[in-house]
């Protein structure tokens, strides 16, 4: 890297040319200033940081001393012990937040929330597009509609199964949206007559929809309708007409589709999903952020005629039912999620020659970036309310969270932004956080967007907190433990008791079978009879999917119910998942443990080292393809780490196991273009990886696998621009 000097700093050249070339022209803000500012909030946070990681450190040996000796203790012991230590702290008078400016997605409109790794800017572009989706081809292309109508070979569209999703389709449509009579699968025309929707049935009649309102708007003819838009619970539904396509020719009322108002807002994700480990890998992660926020981003993308370009997609415009012109955004709401508190980053360093805390870096630039969304300098608008939604994961405690809130409002200030304006995504994933959730967000009161559960960092750092405790339970029965549960409940409660319905969102975690929409189609549902208002989806097919279940369930009604039953007691969250007779394993299901997991973090761990990718589908042992990330990988290398530690596995049956999963992993792998086996290359940056964080990964900070993960990376990085010197000399 060559840096150059700018006051206090030293900063990556890349870096800053990016930021003075590309980034900060036309915002207002000169680069020296920007320097200048993140220099002062390096000195005046940076110790902070380092502080509270200390501190994070300091707990956990407090209680890993606690765990060993006391294992066996009540569960208002272990609050006493938490309360003594300072790890649990007493809760906040009651409150409500007030964060405002808020925009509607985010306090009316429950619905899907996707997530995408930022450097991947044609699924970014899929990402933000998503916020419309055809249900037609979410259920006819997935899973949801079962095997035996599958397209046949050389079947361009099998018209059975198109008959199956068209049914089901107007069975939706009567359940969210019923006619005074009769079904939408008997309709054979619409159309509107003074400002009214009206429907022709097969037998003759015409009738209306019970609730007139939830017509909203139309393009076309009233008596030709190109579109229809209707509205329920808050999202919107087009139905599409085209008498000449070929669905909509075999359609009675000439339905050619049915879009769903799908993603709703999206996280767009410089975390878990990403591998940016240097600063050329941070310019990618930032530029295609001031793409996002410029309006400007495109990827080219092989189609069916030959390579096309993918854009952000347009707004969509129709006429409400009085005939004034209606505008719907054409994109989903775009969140940026920074890394944590522990990440540091040498694309800056600071007085001292230390890597900084790549949150400030992250926020700072993030934050610069968008001031071409607020003074509306791009071709669209983000956030109509003038504001910056950034998440920040893997907070531990309020403490943290403050921090957050004093580092928002020091970017404010050095961006010459109205205070109020970076508003916190608080994601409840550390163990810290649950326990002193109303603390938490009593710290962010007047940022806070949302909360949400859920999430597979949480069962990651359960594992880590409990690491001296004792042995804890299989992978597949985390999902039954008692604090789980806790966990779940705690924060709808807490979330609503703070006044979050209606001015917050109150998040769900992710589904991780992006290929099994029918059991998500079957499960999802329950996140938000929990009380969630939004939960996390892996691709914009889940996210249509899962816009169905908004649609079933009224959540701002449940919210209400749900807000008259109090939070569990804290108790319930300190009970350790820790398997009490661990003689009731058997050999074969230790084994099958331990080779799930390591098949799990090969398949990952391969692909992030050898090649930079953060997400990947990992097929498991029985080929179901999983969404692994750094989350799930730090659950897998916590498990074996605390395995190990009690002994229900050896070290060498871990490395003999590790030597037969990675053969599973290259033949799962051996038709992947530019893929290295593992077992060609045991001493390869990524064979070496996941060695280390099986057998090192319970001595990190908190679990974390980022550490390991950056090194061999880098190490990696070199390797290939080493022999890509070596090919151009030759
Ligand atoms: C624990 C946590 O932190 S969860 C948060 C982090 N996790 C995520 O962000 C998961 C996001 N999802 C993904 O990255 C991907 O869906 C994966 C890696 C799980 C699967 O990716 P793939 O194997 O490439 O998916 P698959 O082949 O089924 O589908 C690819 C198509 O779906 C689209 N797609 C898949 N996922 C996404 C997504 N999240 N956003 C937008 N488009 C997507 C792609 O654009 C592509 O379509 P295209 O060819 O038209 O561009
Ligand atoms: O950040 C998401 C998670 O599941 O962890
Ligand atoms: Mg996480």
């Amino acid at each position: 890297m060559t840096y150059i000097t700018i006051g206090t700093l030293r900063v990556d050249r890349g870096l800053y040319d990016f930021l003075a070339d590309e980034a900060l022209p036309h915002t207002g803000v000169t680069p020296d200033a920007f320097w200048a500012g993140v220099g002062r909030i390096v000195n005046a946070i940076g110790p902070h940081v380092r502080e509270k990681l200390a501190r994070r450190a300091q707990l956990q040996s407090q209680i890993d001393v606690f765990m060993a000796r006391e294992h066996e203790c009540t569960p208002a012991r272990h609050e006493e012990f938490l309360r003594e230590i300072g790890y649990l702290v007493d809760e906040p008078r009651p409150f409500a937040i007030a964060t405002d400016n808020v925009d509607t997605e985010l306090t009316q409109q429950p619905g899907p929330q996707l997530v995408v790794p930022i450097t991947n800017a044609r699924y970014v572009l899929n990402a933000v597009n998503a916020r419309w989706g055809s249900v037609y081809d979410a259920l006819y292309g997935t899973d949801a509609i079962a095997r035996e109508c599958a397209l046949q070979p050389g079947q361009t569209y099998n018209a059975v199964r198109g008959q199956v999703v068209i049914r089901r389709v107007r069975a939706f449509l009567d359940e969210i949206a019923p006619l005074m009579t009769g079904s939408h699968a008997d309709v054979v025309s619409y159309y509107i007559q003074h400002g009214e929707l009206h429907a022709k049935l097969e037998c003759g009649r015409t009738t209306g929809l019970c609730q007139p309102g939830q017509f909203v708007g139309f393009s076309g003819e009233v008596n030709a309708l190109k579109t229809l838009l209707l509205r329920n619970h808050h999202l919107h539904v087009e139905i599409r007409f085209d008498r000449h396509s070929l669905i909509g020719e075999q359609d009675k009322a000439g339905i050619a589709d049915v879009v769903l108002e799908s993603a709703v807002s999206t996280i767009i994700d410089a975390e878990d999903s990403v591998a940016a480990v240097d600063a050329q890998d941070k310019v990618q992660v930032y530029r295609n952020w001031l793409h996002l926020m410029q309006g400007t981003l495109t990827a080219n993308v092989p189609g069916a005629e030959g390579v096309y370009t993918r854009r952000l997609a347009q707004d969509r415009h129709y006429c409400t039912p009085d005939g004034a012109p209606l505008v719907l955004s054409g994109r989903s709401l775009m969140l940026f999620r920074s890394v944590g508190w522990h990440m540091s980053t040498d694309a800056v360093l600071d007085d001292e020659g230390r890597a900084v805390a790549e949150s400030i870096l992250d926020v700072a630039v993030a934050a610069a970036i968008a001031i071409h969304d607020i003074k509306g300098l791009g071709c669209f608008r983000n956030s109509m309310k003038g504001s910056v939604y950034i998440v920040r994961p893997k907070m531990h405690g309020p403490e943290e969270a403050a921090l957050s809130v004093d580092l928002f409002s020091a970017v404010e200030e050095i961006l010459g932004l109205a205070a109020g304006t970076l508003k916190i995504g608080l994601m409840d994933e550390e163990r810290r956080t649950s326990v002193n959730l109303a603390a938490c967000l009593y710290a962010a009161r007047d940022r806070v967007f949302f909360i949400n559960t859920g999430f597979l960092d949480r069962t990651g750092d359960e594992i880590h907190t409990a690491m001296q405790a004792g042995a804890v339970v299989r992978k597949g029965d985390m999902k039954q433990a008692c604090w789980m549960a806790a966990y779940e409940q705690r924060n709808v409660a807490i979330g609503l008791a703070c006044g979050l319905r209606g001015h917050a969102q109150i998040g769900k975690g992710m589904w991780a079978m992006p290929d099994r929409m029918a059991d998500m189609l079957a499960s999802k549902g329950a996140q938000l009879e929990a009380g969630a208002s939004t939960a996390w989806v892996p691709s914009p097919t889940a996210a249509t999917l899962h816009a169905l279940h908004y649609h079933m369930n009224d959540v701002r009604h449940t919210q209400l119910l749900l807000s008259r039953v109090a939070p569990q007691p804290v108790t319930e969250l300190l009970v350790l998942p820790v398997e009490k007779d661990i003689t009731r394993w058997s050999e074969a299901e230790i084994a099958a443990e331990l080779d799930t997991n390591l098949q799990g973090i090969l398949g990952y761990v391969v692909r992030w080292v050898d090649m930079g990718i953060g997400c990947s589908k990992v097929p498991d042992l029985n080929g179901v393809g999983l969404m692994e990330d750094r989350a799930t990988l730090r659950i897998s290398s916590q498990h074996i780490g605390n395995w190990l530690a009690h002994g229900i596995v050896t070290s060498r049956q871990v490395e003999k196991a590790l030597h037969r999963m990675a053969a599973i992993v290259d033949a799962q792998n051996a038709d992947a273009p530019d893929y290295r086996p593992l077992l060609g290359d045991m001493e390869g940056p990524a064979y070496r990886a996941a060695q280390e964080l099986v057998f090192e990964g319970a001595s990190q900070p908190c679990g974390y696998t980022e550490e390991i993960l950056h090194r061999y990376r880098r190490i990696a990085k070199e390797r290939d621009c080493g022999s890509r010197a070596g090919v151009l000399a030759a």
